[in-house]
């Protein structure tokens, strides 16, 4: 009998660096064995050092390819990255519930490392109001969560609290990103879904070489998802994926390096 090919899809924007965005997506679709789509939101001009410009795919281009994939290649599931703006995530929250397309990861990026800004501050409550609804994991990382919230997370406390407003939002389970707490020895990532708290960690590695650990991250957890896998034990294989590729530096560029994408399916062979 003929097996399945897991198809993966990510909505975001394109790096020219290649260490996050739609090529930290596709590598690593490909690197947990999902075939991998695409549909390009922005082109960002982008290094280690930072985003130099930023130029916004027209929305009816987004429609177009979404509709390219709806209409021959439906994906076992996505991930949203980067949308820049309100008429892109209108664009997208809308055909993502007529294609009736579900395993929807939403990654809510908004400031690029260096300080950039990928998605408009007038776009926030668009992302809230029709995209976390069709969210089936939601993975903000701190700042993101007290955007999205209107609260600050200062500790465990206020991660469960801010998990739990999350969902009486609409997304069904949310994973709250720890990289950002760098007290904490061990980021933390708690996974909650609507009933049960689960804390996923790791070992903190003291490096720059994190650009794109977010989208890796999501795009690890969308790739599980099209294999079949159950959200926790998706956020589980994806958290190892990312401990790797963080411990593990290519060492590319003069600012914040790329993670290293190969790193897990080597060291699990
Ligand atoms: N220094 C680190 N050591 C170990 N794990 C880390 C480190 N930094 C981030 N992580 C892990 O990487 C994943 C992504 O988290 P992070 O909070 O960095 O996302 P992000 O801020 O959205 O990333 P990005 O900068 O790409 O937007 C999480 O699982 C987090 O725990
Ligand atoms: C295109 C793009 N998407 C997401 C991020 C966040 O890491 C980035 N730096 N660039």
């Amino acid at each position: 009998m003929m097996s399945i090919t897991p198809k993966a899809l990510t909505i975001a924007g394109s790096d020219s660096g290649g260490g996050a965005g739609i090529q930290a997506d596709l590598k690593t679709f490909q690197e947990l064995g999902a075939y991998g789509m695409s549909v390009i939101t922005a082109v960002t001009a982008q290094n280690t050092k930072g985003v130099q410009n930023i130029h916004a795919i027209p929305v009816e281009m987004v429609v177009d390819q979404l509709k390219s994939i709806a209409d021959d290649l439906q994906p076992h599931a996505l991930k949203t990255g980067m949308l820049f703006s309100v008429e892109i995530i209108e664009a997208v929250s809308s055909h993502i519930r007529e294609f009736h397309w579900n395993n929807v990861v939403v990654d809510p990026v908004m400031i690029a490392k260096g300080g950039s800004e990928l998605l408009r501050k007038d776009a926030v409550e668009a992302l809230k109001k029709y995209l976390l609804p069709l969210a089936d994991i939601l993975t903000p990382n701190i700042p993101e969560a007290e955007q999205l919230t209107g609260r600050t997370i200062a500790d465990k406390r206020g991660r469960e609290d801010a998990a739990r407003f999350l969902h009486d939002l609409g997304a069904k389970k949310i994973v709250i990103k720890g990289g950002h707490l760098p007290h904490e020895s061990e980021p933390v990532d708690l996974y909650y879904d609507g009933e049960q708290m689960i804390e996923f960690k790791g070992k903190r590695i003291e490096t720059s070489q994190t650009h794109g650990t977010g989208c890796t991250f999501a795009a690890a957890i969308t790739a599980e998802l099209a294999r079949g896998k159950s959200p926790a034990e998706a956020v589980q294989t994806a958290k190892a994926f990312i401990q790797e590729a963080i411990s593990s530096p290519l060492h590319l560029g003069s600012g914040h390096g790329p993670t290293n994408h190969w790193a897990y399916r080597r060291n699990n062979q």
